[in-house]
């Protein structure tokens, strides 16, 4: 029905139609998300991450649909660490936007989110998450992190996690195909100031004062 309207010939109905049309025939590609985040976060002043409305942010996460054309040149694998952290957009004060590769059987110590929020979503392959609940910190007793969930993703799924929710560690599990995902952490406090890292058998927490990433990604 659309198409039929949209290839008719009466001049009237495309003008009528022009700026919906070309909106229509238009992609969402990773510029319009990052647009589209970055015009949520403001153009100045800091927002705080209780402001933030992270169902938003999730919903553009999964209204954008991988197309490795958009993030190929951000694409930087080192094969000799367990995952790379590539910079595509550092939105002042505000978020940071990456693009994590992931080699096979390899995948992230746990960790918590230093008070942001993190989406993620997944590019190519899959990655599975395993969230756990957070020590209580008030004893200090050492015992094993306790799992709270663990799911799979695949190409094009999202999921978020804050320390509200709890802690991750997150792995490809694939032997064989390396895995990409697009991350957004808002505010950018894993980068600015640290986040830590956790044992699981004893649930102990070891501070990691930056979470460095690649910003200009090396082309082979
Ligand atoms: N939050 C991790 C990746 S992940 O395991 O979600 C990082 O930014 O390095
Ligand atoms: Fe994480």
């Amino acid at each position: 029905m659309l198409s039929s309207a949209l290839s008719t010939t009466n001049t009237s109905i495309d003008k009528g139609l022009s700026p919906s049309y070309h909106h229509f025939k238009e992609r969402y590609d990773l510029d319009g998300l990052v647009q589209d985040v970055k015009q949520h976060l403001g153009e100045s002043g800091g927002i705080s991450s209780e402001e933030v409305d992270e169902e938003y942010l999730i919903s553009l996460l999964k209204k954008y649909v991988s197309d490795p054309s958009d993030w190929i040149n951000y694409f930087y694998n080192d094969t000799s660490k367990n995952y790379t952290r590539n910079a595509i957009e550092n939105i002042n004060q505000k978020a940071n936007i990456l693009l994590l590769v992931w080699n096979p059987g390899k995948g992230s110590p746990v960790h918590d989110h230093a008070n942001a929020h993190c989406i993620m979503k997944v590019l190519a392959g899959q990655l599975h998450e395993t969230v756990y609940h957070a020590p209580d910190n008030q004893t200090g007793e050492e015992k094993p992190l306790q799992i709270k969930s663990s799911n799979t993703f695949g190409m094009n799924e999202v999921t978020y996690i804050s320390d509200d929710i709890g802690l991750h560690r997150v792995h490809n599990p694939s032997s064989n195909q390396i895995a990409v995902s697009l991350h957004l952490y808002t505010p950018p406090n894993a980068a600015d100031y640290g986040y830590n890292i956790f044992n699981e058998a004893t649930g102990s927490a070891s501070f990691v004062p930056q979470a460095h990433s690649v910003s200009k990604p090396q082309q082979s």
